[in-house]
């Protein structure tokens, strides 16, 4: 440790003798950073080494006025003269580089509402008091003295331990350092040294030590209970470079009568503040909504002191978030093409949402979350001590804001993980592992977040399959990693957090489903084994046409015939006309408990179309071998704009009647199904399909023929397909091919009108919005249909 120390203070020294700064001028500065970044040389080293380089200049620059200033014997009271380098200089690096920390860092300057402009006006009115003035500020209290005093002329090399312990000499305060929010106040003659580095500004707190309102004109401790007048201070750039230059400071800044313990005071509401300052209500200005989940329901805000700076005007939220991104993310070496803060916050509130009321409703411990642990997720922003709270319990704890940012950029990857976890630690952070010694402890923090990462399976976006698009949306290229024909791409415009799934092509078994692909089982009434070449072209249809009433369902340039796709369309559109199927035993109902239990509320008739396959003699490029040959048509998941959450698209124009896709997804039986949905009751989205095509004609289905698809877990590019009530433009249709009972097949979507590229792919789930038990959960629509069945909407 020391060595390494070693090193890298000798690195500092030979970086900076390149400028010609000798051992003797670094080291003091050089401790003082490493002391305010908490030995992080990552933070001195970044850039070349040019935070140290900055402060060595600031520091000799302080040494040299210090020096003309005697010079010219000015007067000990008369202020000396501001930084002009940082704020009327053309100087290439901003005053924040030398900041206190590393959360206090360019934005926070760079955000004062004129810049440099506001520092020009600020360098003139600065000695404008009108009846105060102001006791010198003492940098000393910052710096505690304890050992013996750091003398720069000891031989290196000197370890970071040396150099951050040692103690500083008055002479040797230079660079930044940590100020006190609060400067004491003296009345008018008082002759000690003043400083007046700051605007006041008349302001009334109420001083909650004192009994009997009162207004009072000195700190009179007898006016308990008054409402005091006191001074709200510039905020300026928290950069001391000599005990000697008036102190400048980062942090809002308030002057307290002398006499008033700041602990007394307590910030006013509106009534008393009046409309002073941006000629808002003191108590709206107070709080900046930053984010929120889609209804509001949870929100992140930023909740400031409105008496603090009499300058202080909220910034632009685009601009502060527009900062924090470029400095942060690239820092902390996070560089996710699109990412957005606001979406990233917008995603917390979403996600904080569905794990605080899954943990409500569904009342699961195994999910990770321990109900009594969550707390809202809203953020105050402690401009004094750069701190972020948890405005829902600030006394608990809080954690830095150099320490949210380290993890920020790990956040997006548990919310893409689907790691509700994320929320504990979020909770964590607050309650235990942020206070008392863990406190700060980033590292552990970070640790832990990773470990749960582990096992998740997620569409990861690699370097090879994705790229930047000019309008910063970031484009997955195939999200189905080259196992279909063609690629699906995915477009995050606003960096949404990505859907967490396994891509598979073909229906998969998850356990007791009953599905076994057996040529034996395959009659020779259910296939085609004397053809050659392609069925469509034959002329009688052979019998794999039978199921369709002896004639193909598709058209020689693969389409559905207009006849077959029409009766199709009226079977889900007319219910009525064609009448339902009901099940003498319907596994729906047998799944759920008894007392649930009722009789079959039916199921739709259905038209199979069945397709040509291994058993059968023509070739593969057969007209009647459509849905097993796959996709055909680019497709792409997009963000729907209307909450439905992600959607699809085809890149191009689609024909009525065109196969899309297959729904594909876990085999999984009526009852597994079932399990599955009471584990996850309250997941926003759901992926289920019956296979129900045929229930109905069947007395006694066992439970492991009566199947569903499921593709929450594992599935295709058809999960992202939403609902449309009674007007989608596809529609689905059972496709028999590998077995010739009804109990398995496949899910199919055709075109039932012509589709433009780019319009959303919907499709009618046939959800009774009424149904709360049925499987396949009913959600708030937002369809847009005018038959839209749901009637909450
Ligand atoms: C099969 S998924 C469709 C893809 C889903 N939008 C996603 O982001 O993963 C079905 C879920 O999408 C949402 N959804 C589908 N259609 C919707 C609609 N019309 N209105 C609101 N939400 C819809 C519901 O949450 C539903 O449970």
């Amino acid at each position: 440790m020391a060595s390494n120390s070693n090193e890298k203070v000798i690195k500092a020294f030979e970086a900076m003798k390149v400028f010609g700064y000798s051992e003797k001028v670094v080291k003091p500065v050089l401790r003082n950073l490493l002391k305010v970044y908490n030995k992080n040389w990552e933070l001195i080293e970044d850039e070349s080494y040019s935070v140290l380089l900055e402060s060595i200049i600031d520091s000799e620059e302080s040494k040299e006025r210090k020096k003309s200033l005697s010079e010219d014997e000015a007067e000990e009271n008369e202020p000396p003269p501001k930084r002009s380098r940082f704020y009327s200089e053309g100087n290439h690096l901003s005053p924040a580089k030398h900041v206190a920390s590393p959360s206090a860092d360019t934005h926070t300057s760079e955000l004062q509402p004129s810049g440099k402009q506001k520092m020009a006006e600020f360098t003139t009115k600065s000695y404008e008091t009108e009846d105060v003035e102001m006791k010198p500020f003492s940098l000393l209290n910052h710096y505690q003295r304890k050992g013996k005093k750091w003398s720069s002329s000891e031989a290196s090399p000197v370890s970071e331990e040396d150099i951050d312990t040692e103690v500083l000499s008055d002479d040797d305060m230079q660079g930044p350092c940590t100020l006190s929010p609060y400067l004491n106040l003296t009345k008018k003659g008082d002759t000690s040294r003043s400083y007046p580095a700051v605007i006041p500004k008349r302001r009334l707190a109420y001083n909650s030590s004192l009994e009997e309102p009162n207004i009072m004109d000195s700190a009179d401790a007898s006016n308990k209970g008054a409402l005091v007048e006191y001074d709200v201070c510039e905020t300026v750039p928290l950069n001391v470079s000599s005990s000697d230059n008036p102190p400048v400071f980062d942090v809002p800044l308030v002057v307290v009568p002398s006499g008033i313990e700041t602990k007394d005071l307590v910030c006013l509401n509106s009534e008393h503040l009046g409309t002073e300052g941006n000629g808002e209500n003191a108590a709206d200005s107070s709080q900046l909504d930053i984010a929120s989940s889609p209804k509001g329901e949870v929100k992140i805000s930023f909740v400031y002191k409105p008496y603090l700076s009499s300058r202080f005007c909220p910034p632009s939220l685009d601009a502060v978030l527009k900062r924090i991104e470029e400095k942060y993310m690239k820092s902390y070496g996070f560089a996710q093409p699109g990412f957005s803060l606001l979406r990233l916050m917008e995603n917390l509130c979403e996600c904080y949402l569905t794990a605080g009321t899954k943990a409500r409703t569904a009342n699961e411990p195994s999910a990770g979350i321990e109900p009594q642990k969550l707390h809202p997720v809203c953020v105050r922003y402690d401009a004094a001590n750069h701190e972020l709270h948890l405005a829902s319990d600030i006394t608990s704890g809080s954690f830095k804001l150099s320490n949210f940012i380290k993890v920020l950029p790990h956040i997006p990857k548990f919310l893409a993980s689907g790691n509700r976890d994320i929320m504990c630690y979020l909770v964590d952070f607050n309650d235990t592992r942020i206070n008392g010694s863990e406190k700060g402890n980033t590292n552990k923090v970070l640790k832990l977040l990773a470990s749960s990462t582990m096992n998740n399976s997620l569409v990861v976006q690699n370097e090879h399959s994705s790229r930047r698009l000019p309008n910063s949306a970031f484009l997955i290229e195939d999200i189905s990693n080259g196992q279909e024909e063609l690629q699906i791409s995915l477009i995050n415009e606003f960096s949404h957090v990505l859907p967490v799934f396994t891509y598979i092509p073909k229906n998969v078994i998850f356990q007791n489903a009953y599905v076994k692909f057996l040529l034996a089982r395959i009659s020779d009434d259910n296939c085609c084994s004397n053809c050659t070449g392609n069925c469509l072209s034959q002329d009688i249809p052979c019998a794999c046409a039978g199921e369709t009433g002896g004639e193909f369902a598709y058209t020689a340039g693969g389409l559905l015939k207009e006849k077959f796709l029409e009766s199709c369309i009226s079977m889900i559109r007319e219910p009525q006309k064609h009448g339902l199927v009901y099940c003498q035993d319907c596994p729906l109902e047998r799944s759920k408990n008894n007392s649930m239990s009722g009789p079959c509320k039916g199921h739709l008739v259905r038209k199979f179309i069945k397709e040509c396959w291994h058993k059968c003699g023509c070739s593969r490029g057969c007209g009647n071998r459509v849905v097993q040959r796959g996709i055909a048509a680019p497709l792409q998941i997009f963000m729907t704009a209307d909450g439905k959450g992600w959607g699809l698209r085809a890149l191009e124009d689609l024909p009525r009647g065109a196969f899309v896709c297959e729904y594909v997804g876990e085999i999984v039986t009526n009852t597994e199904l079932y399990e599955r949905n009471t584990q996850t009751a309250d997941e926003r989205h759901t992926y289920p399909v019956l296979l129900d095509a045929d229930w109905g004609s069947e007395v006694v289905l066992k439970d492991e023929e009566a199947l569903c698809l499921d593709a929450t877990y594992y599935g295709n590019v058809a999960r992202f397909i939403n609902h449309r009530c009674y007007e989608g433009n596809l529609i689905e249709i059972p496709v028999e091919v590998e077995t010739p009972d009804h109990h398995y097949y496949h899910v199919a979507f055709f075109t039932v009108r012509k589709v433009n590229a780019l319009e959303e792919l919907t499709w009618d789930y046939g959800i009774d919005f009424n149904d709360h038990s049925h499987p396949v959960k009913a959600f708030k629509c937002c369809c847009g249909s005018k038959f839209c069945r749901d009637i909450r909407r």
